[in-house]
């Protein structure tokens, strides 16, 4: 079932075209990763789902319908630009925020404690936010986000900043509202962390979406790749009918099959390459996302539109 559908926003902010044409879905129970180059359009389109900002055009439903205030309030949201009083205790500014949304003092309070708990800043209750590392400013972020029990989380940027029993913390936070059935957004530059983490991944480049999938989905590539260590260059593949030669460092090449290869053209790669030496490594190469990520979003912008869609269809859009 579709949750969250963004749907063709266009925003543009005097001179500067923020969005074109941007779309895609969050499905409940999924993570999904929302990445993009800095200005790429990333925060504006998490602004107008939470309805800080409008957009020019375009829709934003959450199960079929159009999103309006009352549904709004049942998001959990992280500005970029966080959002906390500074001078508020973490425990007071959490049950005055989950009191705004609707709960009442004893389940605000219920509600703090949980979170605090849950994210490791229960001793932090009586501080002051200012008086906090940025780290525990922004678990204070993450429980501000939750503490109303919010139904769909949408996420600029929580992982920025944090050290590595942070990120697993907020990590397992995110797997478990995933696990309850609620959609979860995120953006995010981490993109080893969003490989990891996320059920789909949408690469977005200028305002537009270039490339949304799941990371499996997005990795297959037209044409296999094999990575061979132990031969000691590459002279062995330069012959070899199905396939180039795409890279070659010291003992590791790394082969394509072309479109005349046959299915079992990697039996013939390694058969090739056992006949010049020991083969201590053969493997299928898949791209890592930030492979992928650096092909759509460093591809010539000047046929932006074209490659968008291009790169959308190869990789299948869900
Ligand atoms: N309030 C604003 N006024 C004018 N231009 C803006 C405003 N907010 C964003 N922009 C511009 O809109 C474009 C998209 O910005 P946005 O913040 O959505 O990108 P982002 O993908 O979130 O980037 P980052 O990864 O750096 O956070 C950028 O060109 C940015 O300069």
């Amino acid at each position: 079932m579709t949750a969250l559908e963004i749907d063709a926003l266009d925003k543009t902010y005097g001179t500067v075209r923020a969005l074109r044409d941007m779309t895609f879905d969050v499905r409940a129970g999924e993570i999904f990763g929302f990445v993009g180059s800095n200005g790429a359009g990333k925060s504006t389109t998490m602004r107008i789902v939470l309805g800080v900002l409008a957009q020019d055009s375009g829709d934003v439903r959450w199960d079929g319908r159009p999103i309006d205030a009352d549904t709004r309030r049942r998001i959990g949201y992280m500005p970029e630009e966080r959002g906390l009083y500074p001078r508020m205790k973490v425990a007071d500014q959490l049950v005055y925020l989950a009191r705004l949304h609707g709960l009442d003092a004893r389940a605000a309070h219920a509600s703090m404690e949980r979170w605090t708990e849950t994210l490791g800043i229960a001793e932090r209750r009586g501080d002051e936010v200012l008086k906090l590392s940025l780290g525990n400013q922004q678990r204070v972020q993450l429980a501000a986000a939750l503490v109303h029990e919010p139904d769909i989380l949408v996420l600029d940027e929580p992982f920025s900043g944090l050290d590595p029993v942070a990120v697993d913390v907020m990590s397992a936070v995110l797997r478990d509202q995933a696990a309850a059935g609620r959609p979860v957004v995120f953006s995010s530059h981490q993109l080893e962390l969003v490989e990891r983490l996320s059920d789909r991944v949408g690469i977005v480049r200028a305002g537009s979406m270039v490339a949304v999938g799941g990371i499996e989905e997005l990795r297959r590539t037209e044409h296999r790749r094999w990575s061979v260590q132990g031969p000691p260059d590459a002279s062995w593949a330069a012959d070899l009918a199905g396939v180039r030669v795409v890279s070659s460092a010291g003992s590791t090449t790394v082969v394509e099959e072309d479109a005349t290869a046959a299915a079992d053209v990697d039996q013939a790669v390694l058969h090739a390459a056992l006949a010049a030496a020991p083969v201590r490594e053969f493997a299928l190469v898949r791209p890592s996302l930030s492979e992928l990520y650096r092909d759509v979003v460093t591809a010539d912008l000047g046929a932006d539109t074209g490659s968008a869609a291009e790169a959308t269809t190869a990789r299948g859009a869900a």
